[in-house]
């Protein structure tokens, strides 16, 4: 059973969690000693954390938008992070591993807005917000030891959301279903999926979003990217791997992972 928090307590933990995520040493989870809202509490402290360090909020994430994903990681409930200017890789850009716990990495869809969407927003109003969609790939790394977590330990822990590189942009064409996905490592398939995978269409998750908004409080500026969630299960980063992920119709985007180095 979960016990109330006090702001003390809540500020402790995302310390924590912020502090396993730059040193790169993984905690211990929370286990039932949180509940859902105070892990959405405790994931606005670090967002504040970094925004205290000059980070700047680029956009929103979605998890646990497909069943490979629940089916990989035991949780069935769709979850919300955010997003930062420090987490973004440009397209063919390269990623350290240093100071990275476990990291994994997802093919994704994103989305770019032209307006601000909020709790008040309908939902035409949010579909008609999106000016563009890319393919996408999420670098995901749970602050916990093992990859193990509850659905309230990772939403504490921003949703494992680490990095993101985004392909690219091109106007939002409403068929975006039925697209087969393929995510690479040295250009052989490492996952397989479609992009009906990710709630039957990628465009099902601007409802559920907007519904999480209205129910934790935030707007989603102008020029935002939301990643809709990945369309197959993470696969484990490997050292000097070229990563991509090609999307039917919508192209490629990729990653190279820098090459170990022992300095
Ligand atoms: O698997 C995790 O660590 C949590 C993140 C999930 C996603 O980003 C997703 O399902 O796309």
């Amino acid at each position: 059973m979960s016990t109330t928090l006090n702001e003390a307590q809540l500020e402790h933990a995302a310390a924590s969690l912020d502090s396993a995520q730059l040193t790169g040493q993984a905690i211990e989870q929370f286990g039932d000693s949180l509940d859902l809202d105070q892990a959405y509490s405790i994931q606005n402290e670090l967002l504040e954390l970094r925004r205290n360090r000059g980070e700047r909020t680029t956009g929103r994430k979605l998890g646990f938008t497909s069943e490979a994903k629940m089916a990989q990681m035991g949780v069935s409930e769709l979850i919300v992070g955010f997003l930062t200017d420090a987490m973004e890789i440009s397209d063919g850009g390269s990623l350290s591993l240093k100071g990275l716990v476990h990291p994994r990495v997802e093919p994704e869809i994103a989305f770019r807005l032209s307006t601000s969407i909020g709790p008040e927003s309908t939902e035409e109003q949010f579909l008609a917000a999106v000016e563009a969609v890319a393919p996408a790939l999420e670098v995901i790394d749970s602050r916990y030891q093992n990859f193990r977590f509850s659905l309230p330990d990772v939403v504490a822990d921003n949703t494992s959301a680490c990095r993101y590189v985004i392909g690219p942009w091109q106007p939002l064409t409403p068929k975006l279903a039925n697209r087969a996905v393929v995510l690479n490592f040295d250009g052989t398939p490492a996952a397989e999926g479609s992009t009906s995978d990710i709630l039957g269409d990628p465009l099902l998750t601007l409802p559920r979003l907007l519904a999480m908004s209205a129910k934790y409080g935030f707007t989603i500026p102008a020029g935002s990217v939301i990643l809709a969630g990945a369309a197959t299960a993470a696969v484990a980063l490997t050292p000097g791997a070229l990563v991509s992920a090609d999307v039917e119709g919508l192209g490629t985007v990729s990653l190279n992972v820098e090459a170990e180095n022992n300095d």
